[in-house]
């Protein structure tokens, strides 16, 4: 079943000129200012107590480790994090609720500077959403009053760390199964919680899936809609007799076939006697075959099988043959079926053939081509295990493993005060060079290993995309769709070597010379120097 919405319902998708007058709140209405760990609010306080809470501090946000064991990771999640700060203020509820939980000690006039404040003097850089980031690259720069920036660090990095989590997941399951397949999130149901599946869906694809079973996030979000039927609908048949309506119409709507489940019949004689077939099948389950009929009566168009739930060569795959057989005979093409059980490999290619023979013995172009999805418990390794093995599947269809982000919980994002009241700086903008320009870079902690670079392309990989400066520019936040396509064109300029499962290549990011210096200099003026007796 293929259900596409229209991209309304989604914010990202109305036109913006240069400045949207209002950016929407988070998608999830539990993003909320109390979205954080108490202790932000006890440093608020203790900010604010000292005096300090004005102080302009700069937070980096980055990961220390790529996740799965691989050499990269998708960053995701920024559009969320930049509704919330469009948004933020503290409800009368929520300072009475503060004021009831924080000390008794704490002063009035502090839960009036909470009532007050909003990130208009929060400025947030960032590399653009959908991009390939790694480890302790700075993904986010986050400047502003100290005690504010610092309620955002829960907030902020519990928006990333799924998101950009499993936006690699995804982005890995599809850099597997390549990019000929066709990839379905079916998480839902196994999703950590309603935000988890919710969430799983729209980063699944921007990170490279087609389309989700979930149908509220194809209608938040413009995902393409996908999905068969499950075991119950068919094991809840007893016979052909159950079917009352059997009547179909053709394609062209010219005529009408009266009795649409007495052609199946038919046809399902006439590849019993097929010799080719002999000791393939001989009597299919009838409840199955009154199962498919009654979906095909209900979806002509759109027609796909579960054939599991028996035997998928002796019932499941001739039995929808038949029903796709005479669905052809009236202008309807099959879609295909799915396989949810077994040796996944054995099957699609048996079920291929099986479709093969029935396209050359009658004659029924592109029958052979019929789609095959496979699911049950897939992730990295069964679609590897997969590919080696030789299989005719079209369509993976992955839950558990992909949205869990089973192989790894977390990606262990951290936000870390890198600046306040402008010491100590790092002066990123004055490293930006020149294409042409001969530079030496660094690893950024052994000193033996350099190399000069002549530049063939510079980019700035942080752009502004909150401030409350109107005179400075501001990002516009990019569709769902374009995130997508910067990740797959990311994606696509990696090295092979650095995308493999096993060892995969170290992908190295340097420093600059003066970078290299300055970091160096923070780190030996922050140790202490011993000394000897
Ligand atoms: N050819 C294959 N090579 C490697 N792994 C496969 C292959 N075919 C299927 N798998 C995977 O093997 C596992 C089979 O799971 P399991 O043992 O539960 O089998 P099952 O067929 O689902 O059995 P059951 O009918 O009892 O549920 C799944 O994770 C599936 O994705
Ligand atoms: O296997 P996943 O990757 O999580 O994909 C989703 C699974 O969910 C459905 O069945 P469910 O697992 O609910 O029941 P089943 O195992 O009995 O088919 C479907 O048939 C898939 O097998
Ligand atoms: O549509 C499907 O086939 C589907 C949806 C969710 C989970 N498993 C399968
Ligand atoms: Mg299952």
């Amino acid at each position: 079943m293929d259900v596409k919405p229209g991209l309304n319902g989604d914010v990202n998708n109305e036109k913006h000129t240069h400045r949207p007058a209002t950016i929407a709140g988070p998608t999830n209405p539990m993003v909320t200012p109390l979205l954080t760990d108490l202790y932000q609010f006890t440093m608020a306080y203790a900010y604010w107590k000292a005096g300090k809470h004005n102080e302009r501090a700069v937070f980096d946000l980055y990961f220390r480790k790529n996740p799965f064991g691989g050499e990269y990771t998708v960053f995701a999640g920024l559009e969320e994090c930049i509704r919330f700060i469009a948004n933020f203020k503290c409800s009368k509820e929520e300072i009475t609720f503060l004021r009831e939980t924080l000390s008794p000690t704490c002063e009035d006039g502090f839960f009036e500077y909470l009532q007050g404040i909003d990130c208009s003097d929060v400025e947030v850089y960032a590399i653009p959403e959908g991009s390939v980031v790694f480890p302790k690259v700075p993904l986010m720069r986050v400047e502003g009053p100290v005690a504010v920036v610092q309620l955002l660090e829960t907030p902020f990095v519990n928006l990333i760390n799924y998101a950009s989590l499993v936006t690699t997941n995804a982005a890995r399951h599809r850099f597997v199964a390549g990019k000929s397949k066709l990839l379905l999130e079916f998480g839902l149901r196994r999703a950590q919680g309603p935000d988890g599946g919710i969430s799983a869906s729209r980063y699944c694809y921007m990170g490279g899936f087609d389309a989700t079973s979930n149908c509220a996030a194809g209608k938040m979000f413009g995902i393409p809609l996908r999905g068969t039927h499950s075991h119950a609908f068919v094991s809840s048949f007893m016979g052909p007799d159950e079917i009352i309506e059997k009547s179909l119409k053709s394609h062209d709507g010219s005529r009408t076939c009266e009795d649409f489940i007495g052609v199946v019949q038919t046809w399902l004689s006439k590849l019993k006697r097929l010799s080719i077939l002999k000791g393939v099948f001989a009597e299919t389950n009838q409840s199955e075959l009154a199962a498919f009929v009654s979906y095909a009566l209900a979806f002509p168009d759109n027609f796909l099988a579960l054939v599991d739930t028996y035997d998928v060569m002796k019932s499941g795959v001739p039995n929808f043959c038949a029903v796709a057989l005479a669905l052809n005979d009236l202008g309807y093409k099959a879609r295909g079926i799915r396989l949810d059980s077994g040796d996944l490999a054995y099957l699609s290619c048996e079920t291929r053939k099986f479709f093969q023979t029935v396209e050359n013995e009658f004659g029924v172009p592109g029958f052979g081509k019929t789609g095959i999805t496979a699911s049950n418990d897939l992730n990295e390794e069964t679609l590897d295990a997969l590919n080696k093995q030789g299989h005719e599947v079209d369509a993976f269809g992955i839950g558990t493993y992909l949205v869990t982000c089973y192989a790894q919980a977390a990606l262990g994002c951290v936000f870390k005060l890198v600046e306040i009241n402008n010491q100590p700086r790092i002066k990123l903008s004055e490293d930006v060079s020149k294409v042409g320009e001969r530079i030496l870079c660094r690893h950024p902690f052994s000193e033996s290993k350099r190399a000069y670079v002549v530049p063939q392309r510079v980019e700035e990989l942080m752009k502004c995309y909150w401030t409350g400066n109107i005179d400075k520019k501001r990002e516009e936040l990019p569709t769902l769709e374009a995130n997508r396509e910067r990740c797959a064109q990311q994606l696509d300029q990696m090295r092979p070597d650095h995308m493999r499962k096993l060892n995969p290549t170290p992908y190295k990011v340097s420093v600059t010379a003066k970078l290299y210096d300055f970091i160096h200099f923070l780190w030996l003026n922050e140790a202490p120097v011993g000394e000897l007796q």
